[in-house]
């Protein structure tokens, strides 16, 4: 896909962590335009780097160490890194508990200013389909992965309050090409409004610490953007063009946890092994 039309400020070195991930792989190549060189980062192997601008620094994030070595003479982090799915609690403590205590930690040694963290629905997943919520609303994580971003953005807040390191939390619903059922009809994020909402957090001048739902346009939503409002993100695509598409498959019970929370499935899963 190609790059922004216009042209966006520059970093000196923008760190991608989960660069080997589905996101990762698409934001490598789509956040190139942001920084003279991108640091792109995971535990699992990467493609080599496609240029003089990438730099490719394998990092597990339960590592405090290599975290502390990995964030050294960055300007700014999109982490992305971690389970990004329900696993037993033990999994998900290492890579998205530690690992996010490890980055922000690094980031204050280092003087990271801007950190922009994959948070998740799934830290509001216990809220009903039938219900709108904002920034503001009581977190209700659906699990242990839920619970475990439900953390990273505490920890964004207070490194924010004690440090002056400034976050935005995207919460984003389902990213991916395409919407897959009709829950993601509203939880859908296309990949450019994505990359629109990223560029966003890294360069609005002043974010403290923003919650933001990262969905399209799309027709039926049940998060309200207002208190993000100062990012000016204005998402360009929406769901509705796969309509017919994802209503061709069979209808969902009316007692599927993906036709009554916002979470999906994630509600229902676990417990792991006993
Ligand atoms: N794709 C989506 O719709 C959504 C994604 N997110 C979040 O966005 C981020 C990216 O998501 P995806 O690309 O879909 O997930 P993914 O699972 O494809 O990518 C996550 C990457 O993190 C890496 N990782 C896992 N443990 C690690 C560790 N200990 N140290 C270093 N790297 C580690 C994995 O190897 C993987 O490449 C994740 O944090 C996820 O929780 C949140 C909501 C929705
Ligand atoms: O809720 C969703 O659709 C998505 O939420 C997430 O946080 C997960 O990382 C992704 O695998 C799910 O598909």
């Amino acid at each position: 896909m190609s790059a922004p039309s216009h042209t966006p400020p520059r970093l000196n070195r923008l760190l991608l962590t989960g660069a080997a991930g589905g996101l990762g792989k698409v934001l490598r190549e789509r956040l190139r335009p942001f920084a003279e060189m991108l640091r792109v980062s995971d535990v699992a192997a990467l493609a080599p780097a496609t240029g003089p601008h990438e730099e490719v620094t394998p990092c597990d994030l339960a590592d405090k160490a290599a975290v502390d070595a990995l964030v050294a003479g960055c300007d700014a982090i999109v982490h992305l890194g971690g389970v990004s799915v329900e696993r037993p609690f033990e999994e998900i403590l290492e890579a998205n508990i530690k690992g996010i205590f490890h980055l922000y930690e690094a980031a204050r040694r280092h003087g990271v200013k801007r950190v922009v963290f994959a948070s998740s629905n799934h830290v509001i997943g216990f809220y009903k389909q039938s219900e709108t919520i904002d920034a503001h609303a009581a977190r209700r994580p659906d699990g242990y992965y839920g619970l475990s971003k439900s953390f990273g953005e505490d920890v964004a807040q207070f490194y924010f309050d004690r440090w002056g390191i400034e976050t935005v939390s995207i919460r984003i619903g389902s990213s991916f090409p395409e919407p897959a059922n009709r829950r993601m009809m509203s939880t859908w994020l296309s990949y450019r409004d994505l990359t629109s909402l990223i560029e966003k957090s890294l360069f609005t001048p002043e974010v403290k610490h923003t919650v933001v739902y990262g969905m399209s346009a799309n027709r039926d939503v049940w998060w309200d953007n207002h208190a993000a409002a100062h990012l000016g993100y204005q998402p360009q695509d929406s769901s509705e063009v796969f309509r017919a598409k994802v209503e061709a498959q069979p209808p969902v019970a009316a007692d599927d946890p993906n036709a009554i929370y916002q979470g999906g499935a994630f509600t229902a899963q676990g417990p792991f092994g006993d």
